[in-house]
């Protein structure tokens, strides 16, 4: 059939395991490949079928599908490309040439989930807010539509778009600035908009646009004038959805800003952040939620992957919903009905010691604390971030990457609106919004990096591999009895899936985060992943000695191709000798804590992921600064042109602060 899937090929596709034809397999977002050829007796016969050269030199994220042999794929940028599933040649690309200024709305990174694919048509949501549906033969446009409800704001979308019940569904990202959480569906054929669903209530003076805005209006303290930063709760990655229960759910994201009491004083639950969702895809209505995070307080996304299973709890079949969003807890809900069944932590935790019966969590209050840094296990990286999670009927676990990134976070008490721009304020100076100051003490938390087995059931871990570092990829298992993950470290490894045995892997050219798929054409199982570091944690940080640029690599029993060539990362020498005024370091860190940070890293400290470390470049970039600050040539590669914000002497003091940053780590001869 050349104009596949449509909603009966993919329900179909769960048991051939042929095609990879919706983001997370499919509709359950369960990522289990029922495919068996490649198992833990041959899986180290496993070798390179082919590569594609995605070029691209920031973050990969694409779950990649395949439909009928043709594999789409997106790379930074939201540039899609469609290949041969067989021999990795290119059918087409389409680059929806987004606005190089818009890079640095983007909390983290420049980066795209994926496409969506349904009956001839491929779906990519764009960084700058635009949908585009293109037909999946030629790649040429078929239509566009403006998602974005308001242009004055700093949307971006970064997720894969889905398509339910003939309805293309995408929300959008933005909360770590100042937006309104929603998403929106457009018939898939035509293009026309459908329904649109707010995920928090908007300006109270208004009318509310249904009865679930009207009811979350109530768990929000309207002198906290929420509106006027949007409120978050945006939706920027997982969605899913059950044909039988005509339901779809999603996962929101954390408050706008993130200090609970500047948002909403009086405290309150502020519905429907942190929350499951379900809707109807055909009518955008709201019918249940669980929150999970009430009045998040630490960036507590629930945007993490959801996984639809059926599984026997004390005897009984239960229709649930599983989830390991950022706050570090497991979540099994029931998703006929959004009633919590059971939440236990997969990490260390310290903001709640656990949830009630009820489903509230038993928090802990010094993580609430108004003027004390608190160390936030898990911090807002997340004990789990979007990095894929899969769940195998065959083991009954659910494998994902948990992690821990040290944060410190103290509530900002100078920030006052919306808006508020002062120096050491985070990224204030682009218009981060967080209400929040980190690391004004250093974390004293320890980083790591680890793929879980977790026994949903029991609410167990069952094994875990413990990685080098943390922002490890995604997970995919297979009815071979595997578990496929990328890393961080630069390789990509395959576990037995009841034991955790490392069984083979491969080194990659580059950080792994994307998800692994499996797929077959003419009898041949294929694994495939899209490698490319970046995310949030890789723009400025990286745990691997190879830094090539994006690219898809396939592999098959057999695969004779051979690797590309790695590029090795080069780290120049510490900064030294650029002259600066020591009593300007103490008022350019602050400067440098509110325009440069979360991109380049602390100079010296970290090693530069994506974006250079500046404690690491030629001196005279350095010297020159202001000739990159003030409209400079990187700002064709997404830097921010920064007239207007910084002053001369604000540069003066920002040199300061990285001559002397380097300099102070510099050890002692
Ligand atoms: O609140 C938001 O709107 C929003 C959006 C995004 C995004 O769109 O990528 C991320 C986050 N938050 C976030 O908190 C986060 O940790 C994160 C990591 C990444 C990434 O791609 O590595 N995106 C995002
Ligand atoms: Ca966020």
């Amino acid at each position: 059939d050349q104009a596949g899937p449509d909603e009966a090929s993919i329900l179909a596709n769960r048991d051939s395991g042929k095609d990879w034809p919706s983001h997370g397999f499919d509709y359950a977002g369960t990522r289990f490949s029922p495919l068996t050829q490649i198992t833990g007796k041959n899986v180290d016969k496993l070798g390179l079928a082919w590569s594609y050269d995605l070029k691209s030199t920031r973050g990969i994220e694409a779950t990649p599908i395949v439909v009928d042999g043709t594999m789409y794929v997106t790379a930074s940028w939201s540039v899609v490309h469609a290949l041969d599933a067989k021999t990795g040649k290119q059918l087409w690309s389409f680059d929806p040439k987004v606005p190089r200024e818009k890079a640095y709305q983007a909390c983290c990174d420049v980066v795209n989930r994926g496409v969506a694919v349904y009956k001839g048509k491929v779906f990519v949501g764009s960084l700058d807010g635009r949908l585009v549906a293109l037909d999946a033969k030629s790649g040429k446009k078929v239509w566009e539509k403006d998602t974005i409800v308001d242009r004055s704001r700093p949307y971006t979308v970064t997720g894969a778009p889905r398509v339910f019940r003939g309805n293309v569904i995408i929300g959008n990202g933005g909360a770590e600035f100042g937006v309104r959480g929603y998403i929106t569906a457009y018939d898939a054929e035509t293009g026309k908009q459908k329904w649109r669903w707010f995920t928090v209530p908007g300006d109270p003076a208004k009318p509310y646009e249904n009865d679930a805005m009207a009811k979350a209006a109530k768990t929000w303290d309207p002198k906290g004038k929420y509106w006027e930063s949007g409120g978050g709760g945006t939706v920027w990655n997982s969605m899913v959805f059950d044909p039988e229960l005509n339901l779809m759910y999603i996962g929101t994201g954390n408050g706008t800003p993130w200090a609970h009491r500047k948002r909403s004083p009086a405290g309150g639950d502020n519905l429907y952040l942190a929350s499951i969702v379900a809707i109807n895809p055909e009518t955008g209505d709201y019918v249940w939620h669980y929150q999970e995070t009430p009045g998040d307080n630490w960036d507590y996304t629930s945007t993490q992957d959801l996984i639809l299973a059926d599984i026997k709890i004390d005897g009984k079949l239960r229709k649930v919903i599983m989830h390991a969003p950022k706050n570090g807890f497991f979540f099994v809900v029931d998703r006929t009905n959004g009633k919590f069944i059971s939440a236990q932590n997969f990490v260390d935790v310290n903001w709640a010691t656990g949830y009630d019966k009820d489903g509230r969590p038993i928090e802990i209050a010094e993580a609430r604390s108004e003027d004390k840094p608190f160390d936030a296990i898990p911090g807002p990286f997340g004990g789990h971030n979007w990095h894929s999670m899969s769940y195998s009927p065959k083991t009954g676990l659910a494998y994902f990457p948990a992690q821990n990134i040290p944060l410190n976070l103290m509530e900002d008490k100078n920030w006052t609106e919306h808006g508020s721009n002062k120096p050491g304020q985070p990224m204030s100076g682009i218009g981060w919004n967080t209400g929040m100051l980190v690391n004004a003490q250093p974390p004293a938390s320890k980083p790591f990096g680890r793929l879980l087995a977790w026994d949903p059931v029991k609410q167990k871990e069952r094994w875990r591999y413990e990685h080098v570092a943390p922002w490890n990829g995604g997970a995919l298992s297979t009815a071979g009895n595997l578990v496929f993950q990328g890393t961080a470290d630069a390789r990509l490894m395959a576990f037995d899936a009841g034991s955790g045995d490392v069984l083979w892997q491969s080194p990659m050219g580059t950080g792994v985060i994307a998800a692994p798929i499996s797929y077959e054409v003419d009898g041949e199982q294929y694994i495939t992943i899209a490698a490319g570091w970046g995310g949030v944690f890789g723009l400025t940080q990286r745990a691997s000695e190879t830094t090539t640029p994006g690219t898809v690599y396939t592999f098959k029993l057999n695969g004779k191709a051979e690797m590309p060539e790695f590029t090795q990362h080069q780290l120049g020498n510490l900064l030294t000798g650029v002259k600066y005024d020591p009593a300007l370091v103490e008022e350019g860190t602050y400067l440098y804590v509110s325009n440069c940070v979360f991109c380049h890293g602390v100079p010296g400290v970290d090693k530069g992921g994506n974006i250079p470390n500046l404690g690491y470049v030629d001196k005279s970039f350095i010297e020159n600064l202001d000739k990159f600050v003030f409209n400079g040539p990187f700002v064709s590669r997404g830097m921010p042109d920064f007239t207007g914000k910084l002053s001369a002497e604000d540069v003066e003091k920002i040199k300061a602060f990285i001559q002397g940053t380097a300099d102070a780590i510099r050890p002692k001869k």
